[in-house]
Parts: structure tokens; sequence; C-alpha cells
């Protein structure tokens, strides 16, 4: 931590304008009052985040021990009620993210993306030769300060909400961003380590040189999948010919699914391409300059966020757009409930994922198609939109990949944290003046409260006083404004942050059911059924451990060869096919013999009965009415057994029909030779 004593209570700060937003935290430029300074404070609300609260205080005391120029080091941290206040460094230039989103959307020249890379490198090759893995490289925790000096954020605090804080090199935690994460660490099958990061810096790479990361378009588990399945993104020699072969190659190393050939960070930053690298400098001289007002940036992306929220008609539309901006953004978003997923996936419809990358597919469409013609996204669109029947498949292919994830509940907080406590400031920190808050702010938050909030005007005069209030202010207010009755404190923190999410969904949810009157099971009831309170959900990172996998998911099973969507089979293998299609041939041989074994006990049971027998015949256990659902099942059962019974006999009877034939043209000609 700095040298200056930053004080440790809410009311020496004075919150101004929101400058950034994550999941559970939303960050502020403010004015530490006692020292006349600007700093940047980001608050996170403890109750959205599940952590122990041990991890959190080891890795903020860690925090102190980092001091590096390129890693972005907290001042100080409290807590305030049920948030965590840390107080930084006020970095004017923002985010390489926002920097994108404002004047860059297509991203930056070799240069800049390579000084901007080194730099992080650098602050990579700090952290790993410390024992750290950062865990959520990415454009949007690069900052830049007025000068053009970058820093890694995100570390100490963000990683560590997320971490189980224990301090292993290689770890058994689920954690991360979904395009940025490397493949090991979505497998879960050995544990991951640095090489981790060195995957999410070379995802980095195609992000700032693309303006977004590869994938970013599709839906998470998508996301998982093609990270799984497909061969590594990268830069492409045909349609990327304004970057060099050498920034070609360097991604190339990064991006390589053995992690054990990834180079360290060490080593990588001795790589030829970041000889074109510039001083700082470079950057406030070339991206910065003439970029607008941190705090005005920041508003302008929100009110095109509020826009594209607002073309959207329908209210579920603007809820799945919502959740869609934050995923698109990058915000390490996704809590990885395969129940979640189930429910988004089955709700996706097929332009959702219209553009969508696929750098297989890609590949192969340049090679077939002139490059002018059909940009590589829209190419994807026309033929790797995946159907709803391919999202039913991934989930299939990500039920036998992973299990299911651990929600833990929150435990007490008050009295946890020991780094500096603001108790006496209650829940509510010195708000700023609602004047602050932008149009496009106000926009986005009555948006976002779409759906949690009934339809009366009662209601939306509610919505429309909270659009002035911070975030949570008015998720503590929605928690009750929406009807809910169950106490706060009953609440896991995964229900505190999406309740109005889910709410909404189950409303939507239950409409269709009890209008569609239809009591058949189809694909896609089955799905509603099986995830009974669907809401897609976009808090926290990604998180599993080990030890908390069910029985149900192997975790040796990577994926399912025949796995669904538009994935390439680029990598599957003879090898890999081989034990699937056996065991289909071993489970069919089974089925086989269990119908076999049918037919016969019904053959000897037609047989063994005689008119007027006491035993009950097949068309009589047929017309029972089956109490139960089982019996349902079973008599349904019986009812094809007996009609391949029926056809198997006809199919005898033709076949021995047959044979006299044959057996009656042998004798002839028999009779005919002699
Ligand atoms: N010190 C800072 N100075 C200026 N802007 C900042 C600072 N810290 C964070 N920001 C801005 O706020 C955004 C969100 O911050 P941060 O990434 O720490 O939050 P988060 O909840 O961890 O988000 P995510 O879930 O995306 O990781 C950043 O992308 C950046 O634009």
């Amino acid at each position: 931590m700095s040298e200056k004593k930053f004080p440790l209570k809410a009311k020496d700060y004075k919150l101004q304008e929101e400058i950034g937003d994550g999941v559970s935290a939303t960050v502020h430029k403010a004015l530490c009052i006692p020292l006349s300074e600007v700093v940047a404070i980001k608050v996170l609300d403890l109750e959205k985040c599940n952590n122990d609260l041990d991890g959190i205080r080891r890795e903020v005391q860690t925090m102190s021990l980092i001091n590096h120029p390129n890693v972005l080091q907290a001042h100080c941290s409290f807590t305030a009620g049920h948030q965590l206040w840390v107080v930084m460094p006020y970095m004017a230039g923002g985010s390489c993210l926002h920097i994108i989103k404002s004047s860059y959307q297509d991203g930056f020249e070799e240069p800049v993306i390579a000084t901007l890379l080194r730099e992080t490198l650098r602050a990579l090759v700090y952290l790993h030769a410390h024992g750290h893995i950062h865990r959520d490289v990415k454009a949007g925790n690069i900052l830049l300060d007025s000068n053009g000096a970058v820093k890694l954020a995100d570390f100490g605090v963000s990683a560590c909400m997320f971490d189980t804080g224990d301090r292993q090199r290689s770890r058994n935690t689920f954690v991360g961003t979904p395009c940025w994460m490397a493949p090991e660490v979505m497998q879960q099958l050995h544990g991951y380590d640095f090489k981790a990061d060195v995957w999410s810096f070379g995802i980095t790479a195609l992000e700032l040189a693309h303006g977004h990361a590869p994938f970013s378009k599709y839906p998470p588990m998508k996301v998982l999948l093609m990270t799984l399945q497909n061969a590594p993104p990268g830069l492409d020699y045909e349609r990327d010919k304004r970057f060099s072969k050498a920034f070609k190659e360097m991604v190339g190393t990064c991006l390589v699914k053995d992690p054990k050939k990834r180079p360290t960070s060490e080593k990588l930053l001795k790589h030829p391409f970041f000889k074109q690298a510039r001083p700082p400098d470079y950057l406030a001289k070339t991206i910065l300059n003439g970029l607008p007002p941190l705090g005005e940036r920041y508003r302008t992306i929100k009110s095109k966020e509020a826009d594209l929220l607002m073309q959207n008609k329908s209210e579920y539309e603007a809820h799945l757009s919502q959740a869609r901006i934050k995923y698109i953004r990058g915000i390490s978003a996704w809590n990885f409930n395969l129940e979640d997923l189930k429910s988004q996936a089955a709700l996706i419809s097929d332009d959702d994922s219209s553009h969508a990358e696929d750098p297989d597919f890609n590949r192969k469409q340049c090679e077939r198609q002139d490059e002018s013609a059909l940009s590589p996204e829209r190419a994807s669109s026309s033929e790797t939109t995946p159907s709803q029947d391919d999202e039913l498949n991934d989930i299939q292919d990500l039920e036998s990949s992973f299990a299911s994830f651990p929600i833990r509940p929150l435990q007490a907080l008050k009295g946890c944290f020991d780094v500096g406590s603001d108790e006496d400031n209650a829940t509510t920190p010195d708000w700023k003046d609602a004047s602050l808050m932008s149009a496009g702010q106000q926009h986005i938050t009555k948006a976002s409260s779409i759906g949690s909030l009934a339809h009366t005007t009662k209601e939306e005069d509610t919505a429309a006083q909270n659009s002035y209030l911070p975030r949570h202010v008015i998720s503590e207010q929605k928690k009750y404004s929406s009807g809910s009755l169950i106490p706060e404190s009953t609440y896991s923190p995964k229900r505190i942050s999406m309740e109005a999410d889910r709410e909404f969904q189950l409303r939507r949810y239950q409409s269709e059911r009890s209008h569609s009157g239809s009591l058949q099971r189809t694909k896609r009831d089955t799905v509603d059924e099986m995830s009974d309170s669907p809401h897609v959900e976009h808090k926290g990172r990604f998180k599993v451990t080990s030890a908390d996998l069910s029985p149900k998911g192997s975790t040796n099973s990577t994926f399912t060869p025949f796995s669904g969507g538009s994935s390439s089979p680029s990598s599957l293998t003879t090898a890999s096919i081989l034990p699937s299609v056996q065991s289909m041939l071993q489970h069919n041989t089974m089925q086989r013999e269990e119908i076999l074994r049918v037919i016969k006990h019904l053959e000897q049971t037609s047989v063994k009965q005689q008119p007027g027998s006491p035993e009950t015949s097949v068309d009589e256990l047929l017309q029972m009415t089956p109490a139960t659902a089982r019996e349902r099942e079973l008599q349904t059962q019986l009812m094809l057994m007996q009609q391949s019974f029926l056809s198997l006999t006809e199919e005898v009877k033709k076949l021995k029909q047959r044979n006299g034939q044959v057996e009656n043209q042998l004798n002839a000609l028999t009779q005919r030779n002699d």
C-alpha cells in the first residue's frame, strides 16, 4: 500500500461520477477529503460474492506486498456495511476496453498493441515470479493513467474475491471470464498454473487487435465448448494482413491448448514482437490524445448500451440484451450454474449467436470465398448459427464435462474484516448527488429494473425514483418492492444478485406453461422443468472446485465427440471417437438383448395362457388404467414391445413361408436334376 495514510472511513471520501462497473462492483471517481487527492473507489457488494472471508482477508493483506509499476496497487480497503471499498489510484485514461468501445471499435494499431501488451506482460512476469496467478487478464483490466502508464488491475481484490484463498500454485478452482479462459481452467482435469494467464494474455492480444475477444458473441456454454473442441483462435495470415508475422507468431505461442507448450511470461517477454513496443507516453500521444474525459466516455458507453436496450421491443429481449451486453463487454460475469445455462440455452434464439467467430469455419470460409465478399463474422452467421438442438446438445456435452457449480452461502460478514472497517457508516455511504448520474445511467438503471418490478403505475414510480439511486441501494429496495417475502438473511448470494431476473423468468415461464395447456413433455419442457427457476445469471466469475464435482459429471471426459452445434470436428481423431462408438454399439447390443428377452417372455406367456386363465393377459394389462407415472411408463413399454412382438411374429411367419417356397424350389430343382 502507498506511503500516504489513506483514511479507512467512507465519510472521508466524496464519491463522484461512476467510471466503471463490474458485476458485483461499481467504480467511482472520488475525492479523498483529508488528502485532497482524486482516487478511484471500487465498491464491492460482498453479499453478491460467494467467498470465504478468510480468503478475502488473506488476499487483501497480500496486496500490501505487491509493488510493481505495472500492477495497480490499492491505497487501502475497508468495509462499509455489506460493502467493501477499495481505494485505488485514479487511472484517468480508463481501461483499454473503454478506449476500444469509445474510439477504436476495430482494434488498435500494432505498435500500440505491442506497447500495451509489453507493459501488461511485465506485470504478469512480476506476479508470476511472486507466486500469483492473475486469472482475469483482459482489456477491461488493463488501465492507463493520463501519461499513458499501463497498469494491470483487478488483482488482489477481484481475483481474491473469487478465490478460495489457498496459495497453491496449481489450482482446482474454476475462475475467470469465459472468452479469456484457458482450456485447462475449463477442463478441471489437473488444475492449472501461471500458464492460464498466458492463454488469457493471447486472447487479450486478439481483443486489442480486433476490438473484441474471439467468441465474444457466443453464449458462455458455447464459448466453453468451442474453446475445448475447436482449434485455438489466432490471427489469420490472410484476414489479418495488417499485422506482422511476429505478432501472429506471438499470439500463436500463447494460444496453444497444452499449457506445457506455452511459454512462461518471462520467456514470452523476450519475443521479437515486443521490440516494436514504445515508451508509455506514446500511448498518451496516440490513443489517449483527444479522448473525452473518462466520466464522459463512460456515460456515452452507458447510453449506447441503453439505446441498444431500448431498441429491443419486448421486455424479455431487453432483459436478455442487457445480460448479453455485459457478457460481450467481457465482464467476469458468468456464474457458471449449469441449471441457469440450460434455461439460458433453451431461450436462445438462432440469431443470438449469429456473429460468432469460429476460427475453423472462418479459415475454411477464407479458403472458399473471396475475403472481401464475405466478412468472417457474416460468414459464420450463415453456417454456424447454432440451432436450439445444438444448444441442447452443447448442454449435454457440458454436463459430461462439468458438474454442477457450488454456490456457498455467504456467511455473516460483519466483523470479519480486519483491514479497516466502517461499521458506523452502515450500509449507505455518502452518495453523490443524483444529478451526477447521467441520463444514460438512469436509462440503464431503469431498464435493468424492468422485469423485477411489476407493471403497476405505483411500481413504475418506484423504478423512476430508483433510477436516481446507486445500484446497490436500488437492489436493496428491489428485494422488497418486487414482492419477495423471504427475509434478506435467508437469501443465498445467488438469489440476492439476480432475484429480479429470477422472478421475471419465473413469471414468464409460469405463464407460458399455463397457457400452453399441454402436458406433453417436449425437449423444451424438459429443460424448463429441469431448471425450476430459470434465470440468466451474470455475477461472479466461473467457479467450481473439484471437490464439488457431482458424480454425474465425469471430469475426465472433456467432450462428447458426437456433440451438436456448429463446432468444427477438427480436433476429433479416430482414437477419440472410437471409444464412444464402441460404447454406443455395446449399448445397442444390450438393448437388443433386452428386447429379445422380453419378446421371448411374451411368447412364453402367450403360449402358456389358456382361455380363462387366471393370469393377466398382456392385453388386459394394457387396458388397465395406470395409477402412477411409473406404471404408465411400463405400460407404454409393454405396448411397444407387444407391437414389436407382433411385427416380429409376422416377420417370422413371412420368413417361414419364404423358407417353404425356397425349400419347394430346391426340391423341384433336385428332382429335375435327378
Ligand atoms: N483505478 C481505476 N481508475 C479508473 N478506472 C477504473 C479503475 N479501476 C477500475 N476502473 C474501471 O472500472 C471497470 C470495472 O472495474 P473492475 O474490473 O475492477 O470491476 P470488476 O467488478 O472486477 O469487473 P469485472 O467483473 O469486469 O472484472 C474497469 O474495466 C475500468 O474501466
